[in-house]
């Protein structure tokens, strides 16, 4: 049976809110028993799908909650793709090209679930799909990933994904890990419950400023306000700088600056970029506030289709797996890759959605409660590799579910600082 790839279902000429017999008819084009490489993945885009689909079959089962045949209607809980899909409303993204020497109008509002009208805009520019609100990092990365793209504000990472499946954007840039605060699960968790396929990844250096109102000092100040990874990378810098401060999360950095400009706070200030000072009208109190003047979050290009992978420069390889019998299989898994001189550069083990707790009875001693997990491993290989192909065929031995969530460039962009690399608190 030819396998087909999930983005060719979600396809604007074909109805987006799957039914319970589409799902049914999806899951049997997906039913495959095993995956071999026995030739290489092949050359053409088609055969690529193929493997890519192939290598996702169980994940499909998984998500489905069984590997039987029946269609069963999807539950409340079930996140399924475009499931979640709002209210039809009139959508008016109001965009702009991201254009940094220009400021974006504040009123930009962010996408939110019931923006999400399967009636996309089309235009000759990339959409780009990012957290948060104009002068985001988030934004910067998807104009760094994307140069002249049209990046599209939106209120939850869960929304960017589901804007690409809605062909509402082309392509989303999302935060995976930073370098002092750690991964962002939440983004790893809907990376395996969406179907988007990794395209490529973006590091940027991340310099944070504290932003006040004009005329603000520091010694009014009572809260600090910012997304949590932000807070938490200048964590050490705001306890130094003395201030008698509570911390608070907003749901992203320009945000946060927005909210003390539009709500005239004067006890208040956010952790945020240079450029959502000028966009809001803030003062930058202190400049270069990370702990870490190296501060980089690792962004993930996701698409609905997966890009060819190539052995003429360096790619990464971003798979999730697990296995029926918890973590004993880990390191046959790594093994695969050690044996063959393949790097990893990430893991990262999250819940097992449907199975979060395996119970384990002994008769004399009681029951053991064992974690369950996914593990997320980013490896230095392309897929187009015999000796990557051949790692994950055997790692497709030892594990229940496998899933291929991109092969990609690797950014290998010269390291260039933020502006205060040499930190620089006022
Ligand atoms: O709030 C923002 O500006 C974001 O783009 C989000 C985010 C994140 O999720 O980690 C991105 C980069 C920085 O590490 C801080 C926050």
């Amino acid at each position: 049976m030819q396998a087909v790839s999930p983005s060719s279902i979600i396809h604007p000429s074909k109805p987006r809110r799957l039914n319970h017999l589409t799902r049914s008819a999806i899951r049997c084009a997906y039913r495959h028993d095993s995956v071999q490489f026995p030739n290489g993945v092949g050359s053409s885009r088609a055969d690529w799908q193929s493997s890519c689909a192939i290598l996702s079959s169980k994940v499909f089962s998984q998500d489905q909650g069984s590997g039987d045949n029946n269609s069963t209607p999807p539950s409340n809980s079930d996140h399924f793709a475009v499931s979640v899909n709002g209210p039809k409303t009139s959508l008016d993204l109001n965009l702009a090209p991201l254009d940094k020497n220009k400021p974006q109008p504040p009123a930009q509002k962010p996408l939110s679930i019931t923006d999400l009208s399967p009636a996309p805009l089309h235009g000759s520019q990339l959409r780009v799909a990012y957290q948060g609100v104009p002068g985001a990092y988030s934004e910067a990365a998807a104009s760094k990933a994307f140069p002249n793209c049209e990046a599209i504000p939106c209120d939850q990472f869960e929304v960017a994904f589901q804007a690409v499946e809605l062909w509402i954007a082309d392509r989303a840039v999302l935060p995976v890990e930073n370098s002092l605060g750690g991964s962002i699960h939440r983004n790893y968790d809907l990376l395996l419950r969406h179907r988007l396929h990794i395209v490529g990844e973006v590091q940027l250096p991340v310099h944070h400023c504290l932003l006040a109102l004009p005329g603000v000092r520091k010694e009014y100040l009572s809260r600090v306000i910012s997304h949590p990874q932000a807070l938490s990378q200048c964590e050490h810098t705001l306890t130094k700088l003395g201030l008698n401060v509570t911390r608070e999360a907003f749901d992203d950095t320009a945000g946060a600056a927005e909210y003390i400009a539009s709500n005239k706070l004067r006890d208040t200030a956010a952790i945020a970029s240079a450029r959502a000072a000028e966009l809001y009208g803030l003062q930058i109190l202190a400049d270069g506030i990370q702990d870490d003047s190296s501060n980089v979050t690792r962004f993930v290009m996701l698409a609905r289709e997966p890009i060819i992978p190539r052995i003429d420069r360096p790619f990464k390889t971003s798979i999730v797996f697990a296995h029926d019998e918890g973590t004993s299989v880990l390191f046959k898994v790594l093994s695969a890759f050690a044996f063959r001189n393949i790097s990893l550069t990430k893991i990262e083990s999250r819940p097992h959605r449907n199975r979060p707790i395996r119970l384990v009875d002994d008769a004399n001693v009681g029951t053991a409660k064992h974690f369950e997990y996914m593990f997320y491993v980013d490896f230095e290989a392309s897929m187009a590799e015999v000796r990557a192909q051949n790692a994950l065929a055997e790692v497709q031995e030892f594990t229940s579910f496998l899933r291929v969530l991109g092969s990609y460039p690797m950014d290998m962009t010269p390291w260039c600082p933020s502006r205060g690399d040499e930190q620089s608190h006022m």
